[in-house]
């Protein structure tokens, strides 16, 4: 199978979260995006998402599922979202999109976070993929400075600004042996809206495209 085909099947999974579910929060990405193409099929049964980007609000839209506000909906039941990198403990990091600060509140808005992934996301230890950080705009130079000191090498990833009209630091070389640890110390720098650590609120199920299964974490 291919990459995208392990993300479709992976897809497909997760669609047994959400029987009997009326509204489903909706994470971003090319996962993402094949779980929505299969919501088409559900929609007599939702009565709307909460989406964690303009991306995947207009995707929602395009197949006639109503986007609801998150503060008029309460506590989500589900939450379906990809990721870009994913250790055992279900910890993960996100926004290799963008979507991370959105992404975080609809996690810890839902009961249950259902996280969907190819095996090439799988590793033992978080930070091989650059972690991404939004960041408020005119704080970008100084948090760089501040990521430097933790020993991560930040990149601006120009021309990109996220839905929230901030930017975005990809930091290199991070081995992210305590995933908690570094959530809450990179939160703390004054100037970043998110850190793309998800580990005080990792997924509660990860479902990971393998050969021709999907295995559940
Ligand atoms: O900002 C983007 C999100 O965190 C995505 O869920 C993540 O980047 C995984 O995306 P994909 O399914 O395209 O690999």
């Amino acid at each position: 199978m291919t990459q995208d085909e392990l993300k479709q099947k992976v897809a497909q999974a997760a669609l047994h979260y959400i029987k009997d579910v009326a509204i489903i929060g909706v994470g971003t990405g090319s996962t993402v995006n094949h779980f929505i193409d299969y919501l088409v099929d559900f929609r007599a049964d939702i009565e709307g998402a909460v989406s964690s980007s303009i991306a995947s609000t207009e995707r929602l839209k395009k197949i006639g599922i109503p986007v609801l506000d998150l503060n008029a909906v309460g506590t989500l039941d589900v939450y379906v979202d990809g990721a870009d990198e994913v250790n055992p403990h279900k910890q993960l990091v996100k926004g290799g999109g963008g979507a991370l600060t959105r992404e975080k509140i609809i996690a810890a808005a839902s009961k249950k976070f259902v996280c969907i992934a190819d095996e090439t996301k799988c590793v033992d230890v978080l930070g091989k993929f650059p972690l991404p950080v939004e960041v408020v705009p005119m704080a970008r130079s100084y948090v760089a400075r501040e990521l430097v000191k933790l020993g991560g090498q930040p990149v601006w990833r120009e021309n990109f600004i996220t839905d929230n009209h901030n930017v975005i630091l990809d930091v290199h070389n991070l081995d992210i042996i305590e995933p908690i640890k570094l959530e809450q110390i990179i939160n703390n720098i004054t100037g970043v809206v998110t850190v793309g650590i998800f580990a005080m609120r990792p997924a509660d199920v990860v479902l990971i495209g393998k050969g021709n299964e999907v295995t559940t974490l």
